[in-house]
Protein backbone atom coordinates (compact mmCIF):
# COMPACT_ATOMS: atom_id res chain seq x y z
CA UNK A 1 0.00 0.00 0.00
CA UNK A 2 1.22 3.38 -0.91
CA UNK A 3 2.61 5.57 2.09
CA UNK A 4 0.84 8.58 0.44
CA UNK A 5 -1.91 8.81 -1.79
CA UNK A 6 -3.50 12.07 -2.86
CA UNK A 7 -6.60 12.22 -5.18
CA UNK A 8 -8.37 14.83 -6.91
CA UNK A 9 -7.14 17.53 -4.59
CA UNK A 10 -8.64 21.13 -5.25
CA UNK A 11 -7.82 24.08 -4.03
CA UNK A 12 -8.98 27.84 -5.08
CA UNK A 13 -8.16 30.96 -3.34
CA UNK A 14 -11.09 33.69 -4.19
CA UNK A 15 -12.46 32.85 -7.45
CA UNK A 16 -9.19 31.39 -8.72
CA UNK A 17 -8.48 28.04 -8.92
CA UNK A 18 -4.57 26.77 -7.77
CA UNK A 19 -4.88 23.17 -7.61
CA UNK A 20 -7.03 21.16 -9.88
CA UNK A 21 -7.62 17.79 -10.13
CA UNK A 22 -4.34 16.74 -8.29
CA UNK A 23 -3.69 13.52 -8.05
CA UNK A 24 -0.41 10.70 -6.84
CA UNK A 25 0.94 8.51 -4.76
CA UNK A 26 4.11 7.75 -3.16
CA UNK A 27 5.38 4.86 -1.43
CA UNK A 28 7.20 4.38 1.77
CA UNK A 29 10.85 5.19 1.18
CA UNK A 30 10.53 6.85 -1.94
CA UNK A 31 11.26 10.56 -3.05
CA UNK A 32 9.52 12.62 -5.15
CA UNK A 33 10.46 16.21 -6.87
CA UNK A 34 7.56 18.55 -7.79
CA UNK A 35 8.96 21.49 -10.23
CA UNK A 36 7.19 23.71 -11.94
CA UNK A 37 7.38 27.35 -13.31
CA UNK A 38 6.79 30.05 -10.47
CA UNK A 39 2.84 30.39 -9.37
CA UNK A 40 2.00 26.38 -10.92
CA UNK A 41 0.58 25.99 -7.55
CA UNK A 42 3.76 23.92 -5.77
CA UNK A 43 4.07 25.70 -2.64
CA UNK A 44 -0.11 25.44 -2.20
CA UNK A 45 0.28 21.92 -2.83
CA UNK A 46 3.05 21.23 0.04
CA UNK A 47 0.48 23.20 2.18
CA UNK A 48 -2.41 21.81 1.53
CA UNK A 49 -0.71 18.31 2.48
CA UNK A 50 0.80 20.12 6.22
CA UNK A 51 -2.53 21.52 6.65
CA UNK A 52 -1.52 25.37 6.33
CA UNK A 53 -3.97 25.36 3.51
CA UNK A 54 -7.17 23.36 3.72
CA UNK A 55 -8.41 21.80 0.51
CA UNK A 56 -11.51 22.41 -1.03
CA UNK A 57 -12.21 18.96 -2.07
CA UNK A 58 -10.10 15.61 -3.32
CA UNK A 59 -8.61 13.04 -0.66
CA UNK A 60 -4.91 13.25 1.12
CA UNK A 61 -4.84 9.77 2.37
CA UNK A 62 -1.56 8.07 4.55
CA UNK A 63 -1.35 4.40 5.28
CA UNK A 64 -5.04 4.45 3.55
CA UNK A 65 -6.69 6.80 6.32
CA UNK A 66 -7.93 9.75 4.45
CA UNK A 67 -7.01 12.77 6.69
CA UNK A 68 -9.65 14.67 4.96
CA UNK A 69 -12.18 12.64 6.40
CA UNK A 70 -15.46 14.99 7.13
CA UNK A 71 -16.17 12.61 10.57
CA UNK A 72 -12.87 12.98 12.62
CA UNK A 73 -12.79 14.70 15.68
CA UNK A 74 -10.87 17.70 16.04
CA UNK A 75 -7.93 15.55 17.96
CA UNK A 76 -7.84 13.36 14.86
CA UNK A 77 -7.30 16.38 12.66
CA UNK A 78 -4.59 17.85 15.22
CA UNK A 79 -2.71 14.66 15.09
CA UNK A 80 -3.31 14.74 11.34
CA UNK A 81 -0.39 17.21 10.97
CA UNK A 82 1.80 15.19 12.62
CA UNK A 83 2.51 12.34 9.83
CA UNK A 84 4.07 15.70 7.28
CA UNK A 85 7.09 17.52 8.53
CA UNK A 86 8.04 20.80 6.66
CA UNK A 87 11.40 22.71 5.76
CA UNK A 88 10.85 26.20 4.52
CA UNK A 89 12.47 28.30 1.97
CA UNK A 90 13.60 30.47 4.92
CA UNK A 91 14.09 28.60 7.58
CA UNK A 92 11.65 29.69 9.88
CA UNK A 93 13.94 28.82 13.11
CA UNK A 94 12.85 30.63 16.28
CA UNK A 95 15.38 33.61 16.99
CA UNK A 96 15.39 33.39 20.32
CA UNK A 97 16.33 29.86 20.75
CA UNK A 98 19.50 27.45 20.60
CA UNK A 99 19.73 24.96 17.62
CA UNK A 100 19.17 22.46 19.83
CA UNK A 101 16.42 23.94 21.50
CA UNK A 102 14.38 24.88 18.32
CA UNK A 103 15.27 21.12 17.54
CA UNK A 104 13.70 19.92 20.91
CA UNK A 105 10.98 22.46 21.32
CA UNK A 106 7.75 21.10 19.32
CA UNK A 107 8.42 17.25 20.85
CA UNK A 108 8.58 18.75 24.32
CA UNK A 109 5.36 20.47 23.84
CA UNK A 110 3.82 17.50 22.26
CA UNK A 111 4.64 15.48 25.20
CA UNK A 112 2.94 17.73 27.40
CA UNK A 113 0.29 17.95 25.79
CA UNK A 114 -0.23 14.54 24.67
CA UNK A 115 1.14 13.09 28.02
CA UNK A 116 3.49 10.65 25.99
CA UNK A 117 6.11 10.13 29.08
CA UNK A 118 8.92 10.88 27.15
CA UNK A 119 11.31 12.65 29.27
CA UNK A 120 13.24 15.90 27.95
CA UNK A 121 16.21 13.80 28.82
CA UNK A 122 15.90 11.56 26.18
CA UNK A 123 14.40 14.49 23.60
CA UNK A 124 17.53 16.04 23.92
CA UNK A 125 19.65 13.70 23.60
CA UNK A 126 17.50 12.72 20.35
CA UNK A 127 18.00 16.70 19.28
CA UNK A 128 21.74 16.62 19.63
CA UNK A 129 21.83 13.09 17.84
CA UNK A 130 20.13 14.43 15.15
CA UNK A 131 22.00 17.77 14.76
CA UNK A 132 25.01 15.45 14.80
CA UNK A 133 23.88 13.83 11.91
CA UNK A 134 23.36 17.29 10.11
CA UNK A 135 27.09 17.80 10.97
CA UNK A 136 25.99 20.48 13.45
CA UNK A 137 27.92 18.81 17.00
CA UNK A 138 29.73 21.83 17.31
CA UNK A 139 26.83 24.39 16.80
CA UNK A 140 23.86 22.84 19.22
CA UNK A 141 24.34 25.89 21.80
CA UNK A 142 24.73 28.70 18.48
CA UNK A 143 21.59 30.80 18.22
CA UNK A 144 20.33 30.84 14.14
CA UNK A 145 22.08 34.56 13.74
CA UNK A 146 24.86 32.46 14.82
CA UNK A 147 24.43 30.71 11.92
CA UNK A 148 24.86 30.53 8.07
CA UNK A 149 22.19 30.24 6.14
CA UNK A 150 23.08 26.34 5.07
CA UNK A 151 23.42 25.95 8.81
CA UNK A 152 20.13 27.12 9.43
CA UNK A 153 18.68 25.07 6.88
CA UNK A 154 20.07 22.06 8.56
CA UNK A 155 18.66 22.71 11.77
CA UNK A 156 15.24 23.45 10.15
CA UNK A 157 15.80 19.82 8.75
CA UNK A 158 16.72 18.34 12.07
CA UNK A 159 13.86 19.64 13.47
CA UNK A 160 11.52 18.55 11.18
CA UNK A 161 13.02 15.16 12.05
CA UNK A 162 12.85 15.28 15.62
CA UNK A 163 8.79 14.67 14.81
CA UNK A 164 8.93 11.38 13.50
CA UNK A 165 6.80 12.49 10.45
CA UNK A 166 5.83 9.73 8.25
CA UNK A 167 6.56 12.19 4.99
CA UNK A 168 9.25 15.35 4.93
CA UNK A 169 8.34 17.70 2.46
CA UNK A 170 10.81 20.38 1.22
CA UNK A 171 9.61 23.71 -0.20
CA UNK A 172 12.65 24.85 -2.38
CA UNK A 173 14.80 24.13 0.51
CA UNK A 174 17.68 25.87 -1.27
CA UNK A 175 16.41 28.91 -2.81
CA UNK A 176 17.21 31.35 -0.21
CA UNK A 177 20.88 30.44 0.06
CA UNK A 178 23.81 31.50 -1.61
CA UNK A 179 25.58 29.29 -4.40
CA UNK A 180 28.05 28.22 -2.00
CA UNK A 181 25.95 26.66 1.07
CA UNK A 182 23.19 25.39 -1.31
CA UNK A 183 25.66 21.91 -1.93
CA UNK A 184 25.83 21.38 1.90
CA UNK A 185 22.04 20.79 2.25
CA UNK A 186 21.00 19.18 -0.67
CA UNK A 187 23.92 16.62 1.02
CA UNK A 188 21.77 16.20 3.60
CA UNK A 189 18.89 15.20 1.95
CA UNK A 190 20.67 12.96 -0.66
CA UNK A 191 21.84 11.42 2.48
CA UNK A 192 18.11 11.05 3.59
CA UNK A 193 16.94 9.76 0.45
CA UNK A 194 19.80 7.25 0.75
CA UNK A 195 18.47 6.20 4.33
CA UNK A 196 15.00 5.93 2.96
CA UNK A 197 13.43 8.95 4.25
CA UNK A 198 9.62 9.47 2.49
CA UNK A 199 10.00 12.88 0.91
CA UNK A 200 8.23 15.10 -1.10
CA UNK A 201 10.81 18.19 -2.32
CA UNK A 202 9.38 20.71 -4.49
CA UNK A 203 12.95 22.28 -5.75
CA UNK A 204 13.86 24.54 -9.23
CA UNK A 205 17.81 22.40 -8.75
CA UNK A 206 16.82 20.03 -11.89
CA UNK A 207 19.92 17.98 -11.38
CA UNK A 208 19.20 17.53 -8.20
CA UNK A 209 15.67 16.47 -8.80
CA UNK A 210 16.74 13.77 -11.56
CA UNK A 211 19.18 12.13 -8.95
CA UNK A 212 17.25 12.09 -5.97
CA UNK A 213 13.75 11.58 -6.83
CA UNK A 214 12.38 8.31 -7.45
CA UNK A 215 9.49 10.26 -9.45
CA UNK A 216 9.03 13.42 -10.71
CA UNK A 217 5.89 15.92 -11.03
CA UNK A 218 5.87 18.45 -13.96
CA UNK A 219 2.86 21.56 -12.85
CA UNK A 220 1.92 23.89 -14.43
CA UNK A 221 -1.34 26.37 -13.68
CA UNK A 222 -2.35 24.19 -11.01
CA UNK A 223 -2.39 20.91 -12.67
CA UNK A 224 0.11 18.15 -12.81
CA UNK A 225 1.02 18.06 -16.72
CA UNK A 226 3.43 15.03 -16.79
CA UNK A 227 4.46 12.52 -13.43
CA UNK A 228 7.00 9.77 -13.95
CA UNK A 229 10.16 8.63 -13.66
CA UNK A 230 12.56 11.38 -13.56
CA UNK A 231 14.94 10.49 -16.22
CA UNK A 232 11.97 9.60 -18.55
CA UNK A 233 10.40 13.17 -17.48
CA UNK A 234 13.25 15.31 -17.80
CA UNK A 235 15.19 13.54 -20.83
CA UNK A 236 12.07 12.35 -22.55
CA UNK A 237 9.30 14.98 -21.90
CA UNK A 238 6.12 14.25 -23.79
CA UNK A 239 3.98 17.39 -23.07
CA UNK A 240 5.00 20.75 -24.81
CA UNK A 241 4.61 22.67 -21.85
CA UNK A 242 7.12 20.12 -19.76
CA UNK A 243 9.83 20.66 -22.86
CA UNK A 244 9.17 24.36 -22.76
CA UNK A 245 9.48 24.18 -19.10
CA UNK A 246 12.80 22.01 -19.48
CA UNK A 247 14.63 24.13 -21.74
CA UNK A 248 13.81 27.34 -20.30
CA UNK A 249 16.26 25.88 -17.76
CA UNK A 250 18.66 24.75 -19.38
CA UNK A 251 19.33 28.54 -21.25
CA UNK A 252 19.60 29.13 -17.23
N1 LIG B 1 -3.00 32.83 0.15
C1 LIG B 1 -3.20 33.07 -1.15
N2 LIG B 1 -4.20 33.88 -1.55
C2 LIG B 1 -4.43 34.10 -2.87
N3 LIG B 1 -3.70 33.56 -3.87
C3 LIG B 1 -2.69 32.74 -3.52
C4 LIG B 1 -2.38 32.46 -2.15
N4 LIG B 1 -1.32 31.60 -2.13
C5 LIG B 1 -0.98 31.37 -3.43
N5 LIG B 1 -1.80 32.06 -4.26
C6 LIG B 1 -1.76 32.04 -5.72
O1 LIG B 1 -1.79 30.67 -6.11
C7 LIG B 1 -0.97 30.46 -7.25
C8 LIG B 1 0.02 29.34 -6.95
O2 LIG B 1 0.96 29.80 -5.99
P1 LIG B 1 2.09 28.87 -5.36
O3 LIG B 1 2.86 29.70 -4.38
O4 LIG B 1 1.48 27.62 -4.89
O5 LIG B 1 2.98 28.57 -6.65
P2 LIG B 1 4.45 27.98 -6.75
O6 LIG B 1 4.42 27.02 -7.87
O7 LIG B 1 4.87 27.48 -5.43
O8 LIG B 1 5.31 29.24 -7.16
P3 LIG B 1 6.84 29.64 -6.79
O9 LIG B 1 7.72 28.70 -7.55
O10 LIG B 1 6.94 31.05 -7.29
O11 LIG B 1 6.98 29.53 -5.30
C9 LIG B 1 -0.32 31.78 -7.58
O12 LIG B 1 -1.06 32.37 -8.62
C10 LIG B 1 -0.46 32.55 -6.29
O13 LIG B 1 -0.53 33.94 -6.55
Amino acid sequence: MAILEVAQLEKSFGGTKVLRDISFSLEEGQALSIIGSSGSGKTTLLRCLNFLETPDSGRIAVRGRNLLDGSLSPQERRRNRLHFGLVFQDFNLFPQYTALENVTLARRLLAKSERTGEAPEAIRREGEALLEQMGLGDRMGHYPHQLSGGQKQRVAIARALAMKPDILCFDEPTSALDPELTGEVLKVIRQLARQRTTMVIVTHEMAFARDVADQVIFMDGGVIVEQGEPRMVMDHPKEERTRQFLARYAQG
